[in-house]
């Protein structure tokens, strides 16, 4: 018997013409944390959805656990009994059902007679799970009010509730991103006690730093194949592992002269959503303020509503003179489009992108109305404008005519924000806008939402990744139970920003975006501090670029 937990061979998969795996393997040691990394779209999803039974692989490939042969297409009863499981995207869990359903989704057990689920064994399975990961919850709990470690503890023990201590394989695909730094560093302490039971991991991440630090080897895929097989990360840095994925180095550049001019371009009045409420806020050309808190703390309704995708309580916004009410139902969205208000939302499939359209429709569907024509496609303008697009963001693969479904989760992302800069918007509202793309891209994003602000325009960025708002922003509000607890500006460093939104190194209660009140917190020792009304900021530089 193999001493491997997981060995992939020779696997491969096909899409109409497109190969996206070519004669993949894997191989994964019990009581291995193991990364997985490449760029969007080489085809590590396809691969989880091959072990998990989503796809059907090409034939000739083969997998085993535990050296005994799953067959395939995967079938769901020999996956849980292989004890191979999934943590998906963000934990993906839902926030309105309490722990227990989270947990025990999908297994639930109902009675003989009455087909009623049988709440007190679910209860009582779920508390098992989490007594044995030595974290017990309220199973009673809503998953939406946990704290964000306790969030990544439901989702590990929905992962982990059929397996044996010390055996399975974990995948963890792009599971981390929504926590911070302390709660991304316990996850990584419970995730280690399973490893250190004999549990296997397969870590699925864009976060290279992260794979590097926690990683015993990493395994890269270039454009569906394996170019580096199980090295040792001991052994290799960040930068090689780019080079890996990417086929080319990226090369670190320096600070970027802000653009910021005296104009304002949006001046919100008075908002009040979900739990923000007395929030003011004036963007001006070329300047790009940053918006964050933890989940919940009210900084993604106040994005919302300032972009029209949610209507607010109170609150009015001027955008470039124009006034807008902000209270206004859905369906108003017309009206900020036509103010020049553009929403990158963060959840792209649901609120972004139309599903069932090409990636050329995608692009260009906010302009065809005002283009004149009815929703045809394939006019030499829309021909143009996507094809523009689609080189400037390196969207993959290059075919406008491709339905949008069918590409990859980190380019659709791309098709998402190309579809709003392509009609130069006055304020562009971001929500997570690099979540998903991996280093390449989001390099290009960056240099997307720069080149927008130089051009005039005024960002909101919305997102709770430092290292986003600190490569981008001019200056950074921190939300926290509904109000600006800290102002960032000048030079600012992420963990400058997590101390700020996990509360330690503000000092202050708050006050309501613009308005006088709200304490500034340096982002760096000696940072040089902006005013509201300063010229020109300074953004500090990106990390890597090509
Ligand atoms: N159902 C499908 N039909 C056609 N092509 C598909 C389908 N699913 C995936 N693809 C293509 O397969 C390739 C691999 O996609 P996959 O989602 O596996 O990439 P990924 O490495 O997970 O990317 P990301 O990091 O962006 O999530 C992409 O080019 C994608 O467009």
């Amino acid at each position: 018997m193999s001493n491997r937990r997981l060995e992939v061979s020779g696997l491969s998969k096909t899409f109409g013409p497109a190969r996206v795996l070519r004669g993949v393997g894997l191989g994964v040691e019990r009581g291995e944390l193991h990364g997985l990394v490449g760029q969007n779209g080489c085809g590590k999803s396809t691969l989880v959805k091959i072990l998990t039974g989503v796809y059907r692989p090409d034939p000739g490939g083969s997998i085993t656990v535990d050296g005994r042969p799953l067959g395939l297409p995967v079938r769901p009863a020999a996956q849980r009994e292989a004890g191979v499981s999934v943590v998906h995207q963000n934990l993906g869990l839902v926030d309105d059902r309490t722990v227990w359903e989270n947990v025990r989704l999908g297994r639930y057990r109902a009675g003989r007679v009455t087909r009623r689920i049988d709440r007190a064994h679910e209860r009582a399975e779920a508390a098992r799970v989490l007594a044995r990961l030595g974290h017990p919850l309220d199973v009673d709990a809503p998953v939406g009010r946990l704290s964000a470690q306790d969030r990544a503890v439901a989702a590990i023990a929905r992962a982990v509730q059929d397996h044996q201590p010390g055996s399975g394989l974990v995948i963890f695909d792009e599971s981390t991103r929504a926590l911070g730094r302390e709660a991304r560093a316990r996850f990584y302490e419970l995730v280690k006690s399973l490893i250190a039971e004999g549990t296997s991991v397969l870590l699925i991440s864009h976060q290279l730093e992260e794979v590097v630090e926690v990683t015993d080897r990493v395994t890269v895929l270039r454009d569906g194949e394996v170019v580096a097989a199980g090295v040792r990360t001991a052994e290799v840095d960040e930068a090689e592992i780019t080079r890996l994925m990417l086929g080319r180095h990226l090369v670190t550049h320096g600070r970027v002269a802000g653009h910021v001019r005296d104009e304002l371009v949006a001046d919100v009045r008075g908002l009040a959503a979900g739990p923000v409420s007395g929030f003011d806020l004036a963007v001006r050309r070329g300047e790009i303020v940053g918006l964050t808190g933890l989940v919940g703390s009210g900084f993604a309704e106040a994005a919302e509503a300032i972009a029209g995708a949610r209507p607010a309580a109170s609150g009015t916004m001027r955008v470039l003179g124009r006034e807008l009410d902000l209270t206004r139902r859905r369906g108003s969205t017309q009206d900020f489009v036509a103010a020049g208000v553009a929403f990158v939302p963060e959840r792209r499939l649901e609120e972004g992108l139309a599903g069932e359209m090409s990636v050329a429709e995608n692009l260009t569907l906010p302009r065809v109305r005002g283009r004149g024509s009815a929703l045809r496609t394939g006019t030499a303008w829309q021909r143009e404008e996507s094809a523009a697009m689609i080189a400037k963001l390196d969207i993959r693969p290059p075919n406008p005519q491709a339905p949008i479904s069918t590409l990859s989760g980190g380019n659709q992302q791309k098709v998402l924000l190309g579809k709003w800069l392509a009609g130069s918007p006055d304020l562009l509202v971001l929500h997570e806008p690099t979540q998903a793309v991996d280093v390449g891209a989001r390099h290009d994003i960056i240099d997307a939402v720069r080149r927008a602000a130089q051009d005039g325009c005024g960002v909101l960025l919305a997102s709770i990744d430092p290292s986003d708002l600190a490569v981008l922003c001019d200056r950074v509000l921190v939300v926290r139970d509904g109000r600006v607890a800290a102002r960032l500006e000048g030079e600012l460093e992420p963990d400058a920003i997590s101390r700020a939104v996990f509360g330690d190194g503000d000092g202050g209660d708050g006050g309501d975006g613009d308005a006088p009140g709200a304490p500034d917190v340096s982002g760096a020792p000696g940072a040089n501090k902006t005013s509201d009304t300063s010229e020109a900021g300074e953004r500090s530089g990106e990390t890597v670029e090509r």
